[in-house]
């Protein structure tokens, strides 16, 4: 039935589940490439089939303001829209308020925000944002919260708990469990502090949310803090329900949430570096704009099987780089966007065997060679 997590092995605290969603099951620990405005950058959506990808983020922030919630309402909802017809994730919008609109005001009832693109004021309250994810008719929506800034005191984390807690409450409130089949998880915050992440875990995973997440880390903070903030964090989450850790991560920071039971994750870090060089192969990254490659005929990553590695030698794609060709970031996006679902598909298969131990040291060692 939607919403239905079922668990088919564990190894340690991680993991193997399927979420059931109206637009089918996502298999997890699952990667979500994210697509802001309706689009992972510079891919179609067969590429994102071809990649091996379930389920896509987008973004009710920017959605709103460009081109509105009603507009792909009009047009038949983001799938029909975009032609994507797998799974979507929509984040609530308080995060991309608070990390890219100018002017904007927390008050009791919302954020009030001035938009990015043309300066227009805006209130985004928990229902408002719920209607926004409505229109879009995405599959998991999330609930309005405040994604509390990295260096916050207590007093500060507690008072926004609150607010956080009475949104989330008011969300549950206006969408009632199962309703058209979009899901609604809860987000739990609590800044760095043990004790503020216990009050939020207690008062958000009491609302019969159909799924929690994890937010307030991936904000600027030292892997040492997201990784003492996580193993405290995680286990705090009902098992029976998908854990989501929100912005998270590089491929190390993945394998770190599903070795402490979180089942979702997205980032920008592959679409994002795939824009600027940065790619992720199974011997580390490669900075492909570097003079090594001028000449270098190798593929990318030989370990891997994406058009742009069966296809393409380092030495164009530093190429189409340096030149700013725009088919720099489309073959770049379709291999970063392939690493980081195989390295879930990975996790998944590694899981199901009990290997997960030996799956991410072998990580380890390619992004974070031991001091030789
Ligand atoms: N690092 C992140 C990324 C996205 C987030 N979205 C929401 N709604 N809340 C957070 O705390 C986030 C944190
Ligand atoms: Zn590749």
């Amino acid at each position: 039935m939607i919403g239905d997590f079922s668990i088919h092995a564990t190894d340690g605290q991680a993991r193997l589940g399927e979420l059931h969603t109206a637009h089918g099951i996502v298999r997890t620990p699952a990667f979500m490439p994210v697509g802001t405005v309706g689009t992972v950058k510079s891919l179609c959506p067969q590429d994102l089939r071809d990649a091996g990808s379930q389920i896509i983020l987008g973004n009710t922030y920017h959605l709103y303001l460009r081109p509105g919630d009603e507009l792909v309402a009009r047009r038949g909802g983001l799938h029909r829209f975009m032609r994507w017809d797998g799974p979507i994730l929509t984040d609530s919008g308080g995060f991309q308020v608070f990390s890219l609109s100018g002017l904007r005001k927390l008050t009791p009832d919302g954020v009030e925000f001035r938009s990015h693109i043309d300066g227009s004021k805006h209130l985004f309250t928990p229902e408002k944002v719920l209607d926004i994810q409505r229109n879009l008719g995405s599959d998991v929506m999330m609930v309005l919260d405040e994604c509390v800034p990295y260096g916050a005191d207590h007093a500060y984390t507690l008072k926004s708990l609150d607010l956080t807690h009475a949104w989330a409450a008011r969300s549950r409130e206006n969408h009632a469990p199962g309703r058209n089949g979009q899901l609604l998880f809860g987000i739990v915050q609590g800044g760095f502090f043990k004790d503020l992440r216990e009050r939020s875990a207690e008062a958000v995973c009491s609302m019969d949310f159909e799924g929690h997440a994890i937010g307030g880390l991936s904000v600027g903070e030292s892997t040492a803090e997201m990784y003492d903030l996580l193993a405290h964090t995680a286990p705090l989450l009902p098992a029976h329900k998908p854990r989501y850790l929100m912005g998270v991560g590089k491929p190390l920071d993945i394998l770190e949430g599903i070795e402490h039971g979180v089942d979702m994750f997205d980032c920008v870090l592959p679409t994002r570096n795939a824009r600027n060089g940065t790619l992720y192969t199974s011997q580390g990254q490669v900075n492909i704009k570097r003079a090594q490659y001028r000449e270098d005929d190798e593929p990318l990553d030989p370990a891997c099987s994406c058009y742009t590695c069966r296809n393409f030698s380092r030495a164009y794609l530093r190429h189409l780089y340096v030149a700013k060709e725009l088919l720099s970031y489309r073959l770049n996006t379709i291999h970063n966007v392939r690493f980081f679902l195989d390295l879930a598909a990975g996790a998944r298969e590694a899981v199901a065997h009990g290997r997960f131990e030996v799956y991410k040291a072998r990580f380890r060692e390619i992004f974070q060679p031991a001091e030789a």
